[in-house]
């Protein structure tokens, strides 16, 4: 240590005893060290600074849940779905797939579900909006406990703005978050095409399939109909009790400033124990990148009016629609207007018409669809409200008379009447 004195400072030409070359000699301790430290510090202050203000002003430009402003959809409303990154407004900044999963994955990597997990695809239940939609069996870790799970596709071939558009509903599926009325995303698989939204299985599909199966000329409760374990029958009581639940998932959209946009049974997976969950997210997903529907057109007959005067539309729009699905559970799936022509149905509404309540709906039940019917959206109940009055309603609803219609459901006239394209009716009914 000491010779390394004497030549620093035989090296600075300077005395033992001088004090100058004190400082001169510990230089680069007290003086060029800092300094260095110091600088380091200020640039990545700087870098940190500029990170965040730029992740600021990505947040402000993306129209988040909290500003969305309605405003109306497009012109086009016929009855065919678009479909998945028919429309896509946002900017496409990389050019080629695989750049754009590389860049995007990593906010996803928390759902990423290793493909070797996925075992079996079981069958394809039906071509989605973004491509097939099939069962599949996953991996849970122990082989005696495989799981089932619904993948949802993209379609192929997939370019850059239909996987961005499959990312954001992913992403979308992800903000939502948990609610036990709404379909539930499991994870996905994005690393790489193909890409698949990994959803929970919801093993007795639709609603509107489980309406037409209960249909039946039996009207005994002795005579119920169970398969797979599931009762094929409904009391009145039983219809309040899907219809809170809908309301449940619908208030959970509404305080996420969204709306749903399709209410209808089609749109309803239905369990077991009759525990019911919105699906056919296409819409509220458009809402929530858009602030409003405009790529996707919905069957024109579960449309409020401003929905059908492409006027800005809300969750009021919903509670209208949820007025043709209690209709739509108490007649155990028919068509709504039966009479009416769908391409007719804004001139019967201008007209002031609404549905007649049906034979097996109660004054009460038709009562709570008439107040989703009002003209105005301000007249009309939130869905909190309506969820209060069917919890009323439910107290003293009957829960021993079975719902009963006699016709069996032909699919293609239905579609027909109803104003859907029957390939979009993914239908799977059984006849008891
Ligand atoms: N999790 C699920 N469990 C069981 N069946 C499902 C599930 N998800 C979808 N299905 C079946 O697939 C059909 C279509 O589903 P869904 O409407 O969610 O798909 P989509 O056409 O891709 O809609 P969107 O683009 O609006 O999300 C449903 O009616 C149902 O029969």
């Amino acid at each position: 240590m000491g010779d390394e004195r004497v030549m620093t400072r035989m090296l600075l030409e300077c005395s033992l005893s001088d004090k100058l070359c004190v400082i001169q000699e510990k230089q680069y301790e007290v003086i060029i060290v800092p300094t260095f430290l110091v600088t380091i510090f200020l640039i990545l202050l700087g870098v940190i600074l500029w990170l965040f203000m730029r992740e600021q002003r990505t947040q402000q430009q993306r129209p988040g849940p909290r500003d969305i402003a309605p405003v109306p959809p497009s012109r086009d409303l016929s009855w065919e779905a678009a479909g998945c990154g028919g429309n896509v407004a946002l900017p496409l900044k990389e050019t080629s797939v695989e750049n754009f999963l590389g860049a995007t994955t990593p906010a996803l990597a928390k759902l990423e579900v290793p493909r070797e997990q996925l075992s079996e695809v079981l069958e394809q239940i039906c071509n989605g909006s973004c491509g097939p939609i099939f069962r599949a069996s996953m991996n849970t870790g122990d082989p005696s406990k495989p799981k089932s799970v619904i993948l949802k596709a993209l379609k192929e071939p997939a370019g850059p703005h239909e996987v961005q558009d499959f990312l954001g509903r992913v992403q979308f599926h992800q903000y939502l978050g948990k609610h036990k009325n709404l379909v539930q995303l499991e994870g996905c698989c994005t690393e790489k095409l193909p890409l698949y939204m990994v959803m929970e299985d919801v093993v007795h599909g639709d609603l509107l399939s489980f309406l037409w199966t209960c249909r039946r000329v039996s009207s005994r409760v002795e005579d119920v109909m169970t398969m797979d374990g599931i009762l094929y029958d409904l009391t009145e009581k039983q219809v309040y009790h899907i219809g809170k639940q809908v309301l449940l998932a619908l208030e959970f959209l509404q305080d996420k400033h969204l709306f749903h946009g399709d209410v209808a049974a089609r749109n309803i997976l239905i369990q077991s124990d009759l525990t019911a969950k919105l699906c056919g997210l296409g819409l509220a997903y458009e809402v929530y990148t858009r602030g409003a529907i405009s790529s996707q057109t919905i069957p024109l007959k579960w449309l409020a009016p401003e929905r059908l005067l492409l006027r800005p539309a809300g969750i009021k729009a919903d509670v209208w629609s949820f007025g043709i699905l209690l209709y739509e559970m108490v007649t155990l799936g028919a068509p709504p207007y039966p009479e009416v022509p769908p391409t007719s149905i804004l001139q019967h509404l201008q007209r002031r018409n609404i549905m007649k309540r049906p034979s097996s709906c109660t004054h009460t039940m038709y009562s709570i669809m008439k107040s989703c019917w009002r003209w105005h959206e301000a007249g009309r109940p939130s869905p909190r409200e309506l969820r209060l009055r069917l919890e009323a309603a439910i107290r003293t609803a009957d829960d021993k008379t079975v719902l009963q219609v006699p016709e069996l459901v032909v699919p293609e006239l239905y579609a027909a009447v109803a104003g859907i394209r029957v390939e979009s009716l993914f239908y799977n009914y059984s006849i008891l």
